[in-house]
């Protein structure tokens, strides 16, 4: 009879789902992940079929608890973190989705956003969710389903579908269409969530035109979400810890105090800033979000929001075969002596913060014959490096000056980025022995809902740094650097 009690922790990324499962040490026992297609239907949007995502995950759950179990681990609970913004909505009574799933990166709402803006709403909008008019945001994303799909707005009127979150979404099924939850972190990015009041807010309701009965029930990170049916995993477990993906790898990475840093680094790449109990509001195009909530009592962040990082990677791979595996880059790159002057904007689905400028898109500069593969990837990666201090220019001008930078995601394996990171910013940048931060923070929700883990300090206390990577660019070099980059950016926008 197994019985030593663990925790399944499943990360819904955008390019994969996976599934990990932590013992009461925090130490990983077994894991399963699967890539799923993005679909791409037409210029400037982006697709996920939600009976894919829902397979992958029950998939990979499936495979980390049985080897789990093997081991003579017992899962005690469920922790749930997601690609948020992402859009779900389903018919309540057959839990079968209207429609794919928009997923964060889609710009097919960018006009409906500058018609808000033109009729000067968006600070409103701001100081009341913390975020900004643009189509990253769940709630315009509601708004084109209900409006595009023969019949929707009457049912959503009349109580028949519900919206979700992937969190929420994937909470629904797991509970065999019992419960429509989600947490305050993904409540708090859909542009309808009041993060003041902590209550969807009906000002913004009106304002995107989103019926409030479509609208999930808001609770804790850490919290009793619901039971999975029992046909899915042979018994009930309960679900105990919810949060979006960048907030949980912010609790993975321990930025429990004022002034904790992150940036994680997988499709995109987001910076978040632990602000502690009060919202603060960024002037320079930053955004304001809850970190996370516990007992009732929310603490905000503010976010830093890059769409493209290692999506630019895969599109290295997968786009233009250049590579075969994202792994190759760094070799690729540190083979070069420059760059060249060789500079990308990855802008394939816009710019995010803090140019936010859905409309623009990528471009390539200073390609001349001698221009090789290996130059391509290099700006690639540079890119990525230039948009963080675009990010850390607007928090300086914030009066935010990180002495460090943690950072984490699928493109950190990455010792040359982390190095001309560390360069750019001037920073030194530290990587910790657990990379999955994500599904970590996921499961220390979880945990510590059923008291198998501590609390902050107990779990600051198990954080291990791998290594950190010191500035080591001349100032002559980097601010040429970054000369080119500016110029590449002006020349795009
Ligand atoms: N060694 C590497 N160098 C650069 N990029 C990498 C490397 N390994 C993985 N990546 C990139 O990291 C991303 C996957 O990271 P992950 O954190 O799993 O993303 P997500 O949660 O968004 O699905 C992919 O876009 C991939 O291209
Ligand atoms: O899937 P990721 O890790 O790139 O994260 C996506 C973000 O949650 C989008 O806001």
């Amino acid at each position: 009879m197994s019985n030593k009690p663990c925790i399944l922790s499943i990360d819904q990324g955008t390019t994969s789902s996976r599934a990990m499962v932590f013992d009461a040490d925090i130490q990983v026992i077994a894991s399963a992940q699967q890539e799923f297609p993005q679909l791409y239907p037409a210029e400037g949007w982006v697709e996920h079929d939600p009976a894919v995502i829902l397979d992958s995950v029950i998939s990979v759950s499936r495979q980390a608890l049985a080897s789990a179990e093997q081991q003579g681990y017992s899962i005690a609970g469920i922790g749930i973190t997601n690609q948020r913004e992402t859009t779900v909505v389903w018919n309540r009574s057959t839990g079968k989705a209207l429609y794919n799933a928009i997923v964060w990166q889609d710009r097919r709402t960018a006009e409906q956003c500058e018609q808000l803006k033109q009729q000067k709403l968006e600070t409103q909008v701001q100081a009341r969710t913390g975020l900004l008019l643009d189509p990253y945001f769940s709630a315009t994303k509601i708004a084109w389903i209900l409006d595009n799909i023969d019949g929707a707005r009457e049912q959503a009127e009349q109580g028949e579908l519900a919206f979700g979150t992937i969190d929420s979404f994937l909470i629904w099924h797991l509970t065999g269409g019992k419960v429509h939850a989600t947490d305050a972190t993904n409540a708090s990015r859909t542009n309808l969530y009041n993060i003041y009041s902590g209550k969807w807010d009906p000002w913004l309701l009106d304002t995107f035109n989103v019926p409030k009965q479509l609208l999930p029930k808001v609770m804790d990170c850490s919290a009793h979400f619901g039971d999975t049916d029992n046909s899915l995993f042979g018994r009930a477990i309960p679900i105990t810890g919810v949060a979006g993906d960048q907030q949980a790898a912010s609790i993975g990475q321990c930025c429990f105090a004022p002034g904790a840093i992150k940036s994680t680094y997988g499709t995109g790449c987001f910076v978040m800033i632990n602000s502690g109990d009060k919202p603060v509001i960024s002037k320079h195009r930053l955004l304001t979000t809850v970190a996370y909530q516990l007992e009732g009592k929310p603490s905000y962040a503010i976010e830093g929001s890059i769409f493209v990082a290692g999506a630019a990677v895969q599109w290295l791979r997968d786009g233009l075969g250049l590579i075969d595996s994202a792994a190759e880059t760094e070799s690729l790159a540190a083979g070069l002596e420059g760059n060249s002057g060789v500079y990308m904007v990855p802008a394939f689905t816009g710019l995010g913060a803090p140019y936010w400028r859905p409309d623009v898109r990528g471009a390539i500069f200073g390609l001349t014959r001698a221009t090789s593969p290996a130059h391509m990837v290099r700006a690639t990666l540079e890119s990525v490096a230039y948009l963080t201090h675009d990010l850390f220019t607007a928090m300086a001008n914030d009066g935010i000056k990180p002495a460090s930078l943690k950072v984490d995601g699928g493109m950190v394996a990455n010792d040359w980025f982390l190095q001309f990171l560390a360069d750019v910013l001037a920073l030194p940048v530290c990587r910790p022995v657990v990379m999955e931060t994500t599904v970590l923070g996921a499961a220390y929700l979880a945990g510590r809902q059923l008291g198998i883990y501590g609390d902050f300090d107990a779990f600051t206390a198990l954080w291990r740094g791998a290594g950190e990577f010191e500035p080591r660019m001349e100032e002559c070099q980097r601010s040429d650097l970054l000369e080119g980059w500016q110029d590449a950016v002006r020349r795009a926008t």
